[in-house]
């Protein structure tokens, strides 16, 4: 690996840089009516959500990270034209804006500054927002809104920079997302990989080919990098096996990955992501939600070379759910693994699993950061020899993710 150059080679090896989200404007735009369509399950009081969200940075920075705030990146890359113009296209949609408005309410953004284009991209704008700074097109789809309602919508799930992209070993797949509330998250990671300064010379490969709405989705909050050329994906409400065959083409093309392990998932809300119930603690450990039970799995392999050339076929291995540590031990190239799961009565334990108590972001090899809340969870890492970094969650996790979603690994090394 190059120095500086984003690389992330395990789940578990030291945290060297991480992008992250400070919840800001956007979860103001929260309200009972809209917080089910953008996958919040409660209000959120914001002040108090950005102080536990500034103790979660100080963890990452305390643990040796360099913590790169989304919003941050996101106004230095729109200061590149072509950025900002890529950006501008893929925000203003006649299939979302009506062909009449598009072409105003492209002209407006335009026309703002790198960091009040910013806040609008995240944040969103309100028909009087708009208002305020243009005359009304005519444009049915403007006049059908009320003063108040939204012309461009909010991205509160930018707090769970985990999803939108996720790097693996020497590249990045910026994701085509499931939820219609999150697909334009990826708008900003596309434009930020191909023009930030600081990724635009870097040496890195792509594992997606530009943006793609809703089709063959992969989200990263299901990609566990296992290190030493394994992946583990988890088929989730989120994640299709089309996506999961694409990605692991992709890594096998380039020599990325030889082996990528995929389970089959519940579809379910309260398991949107593979990390809502397991996360990997240490170079063989996970801890796991115990209701999940065993899933069956994939183990995808490179079958020999395709006729296009770059390409590979894919060899395919199912394996009965009894499999299903073995199978992620095998790919580990180990025994075994330590399965991690807290002796706890039932309601407890689903009530632990909501308040994501599985979703630890390891810093380092046994060192983990999760939400205080989740105190069995906690002390039974404790008790198995974790040391865990606790950061307070009471407002962050009714967005319902925890301190793994929350952080997107740009370096990370190898364990
Ligand atoms: N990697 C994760 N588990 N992310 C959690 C994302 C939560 C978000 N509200 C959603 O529904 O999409």
């Amino acid at each position: 690996m190059r120095a500086g150059a984003p690389y992330v080679g395990s789940e578990v090896g030291r945290l060297r840089q991480v992008i992250v989200h400070r919840p800001g404007v956007e979860l103001l735009r929260l309200t009972p009516q809209t917080m089910d369509d953008l996958l919040f399950d409660d209000l959120i009081w914001v002040r108090r959500a950005q102080e536990e969200h500034d103790e979660f940075c100080a963890a990452l920075v305390g643990a040796g990270a360099e913590v790169l705030q989304l919003a941050d990146l996101l106004r230095e890359t729109l200061a590149v034209a072509q950025a900002r113009a890529f950006v501008l296209d893929h925000t203003f949609d006649e299939r979302v804006h009506g062909p009449a408005a598009t072409p105003v309410l492209r002209a407006t953004a335009e026309a703002l500054g790198d960091a009040d284009l910013t806040e609008l991209l995240i944040g969103g704008m309100t028909k009087r927002e708009l208002l305020e700074r243009t005359d009304e097109p005519r444009s049915v789809v403007l006049h059908a809104l009320g003063p108040d309602d939204l012309v461009v919508a909010p991205l509160p799930n930018h707090l769970f920079t985990r999803d939108a992209s996720c790097w693996v070993y020497g590249g990045v797949a910026v994701n085509s997302m499931r939820m219609p509330a999150r697909i334009r998250e990826s708008v900003a990671y596309e434009a930020i990989y191909r023009w930030h300064p600081r990724f635009a010379g870097a040496p890195f490969q792509r594992w997606s080919d530009g943006l793609e709405d809703g089709q063959a989705t992969v989200e990263g909050g299901d990609v566990f990098v296992l290190g030493g050329g394994a992946v583990l994906v988890g088929m989730s409400e989120r994640t299709t096996p089309q996506g999961v065959e694409r990605l692991a083409k992709r890594l096998f093309a380039a020599g990325a990955a030889d082996r990528v392990v995929a389970l089959g998932m519940p579809k379910a809300r309260v398991f949107m992501h593979l990390d809502t119930v397991m996360t990997m603690v240490d170079e063989r450990s996970f801890i796991k939600y115990g209701a999940l039970g065993m899933l069956p799995s994939y183990t995808i392999t490179p079958g020999g070379p395709a006729a296009a050339e770059g390409d590979v076929e894919l060899s395919i291995a199912d394996h009965p759910p009894e499999r299903m540590h073995a199978t992620i031990a095998d790919a580990l190239g180990l025994d075994g693994l330590r399965i991690l799961t807290a002796e706890q009565d039932v309601h407890s334990a689903a009530r632990e699993q909501w308040d994501d108590g599985c979703n630890a972001l390891a810093v380092a090899p046994g060192v983990v950061v999760t939400y205080d809340r989740t105190t069995t969870s906690n002390t039974y890492l404790r008790d198995s020899g974790f040391e865990v970094l606790e950061v307070p969650g009471a407002e962050l996790g009714r967005g319902r993710g925890g301190p793994r979603c929350m952080s997107c690994p740009t370096v990370r090394d190898d364990h």
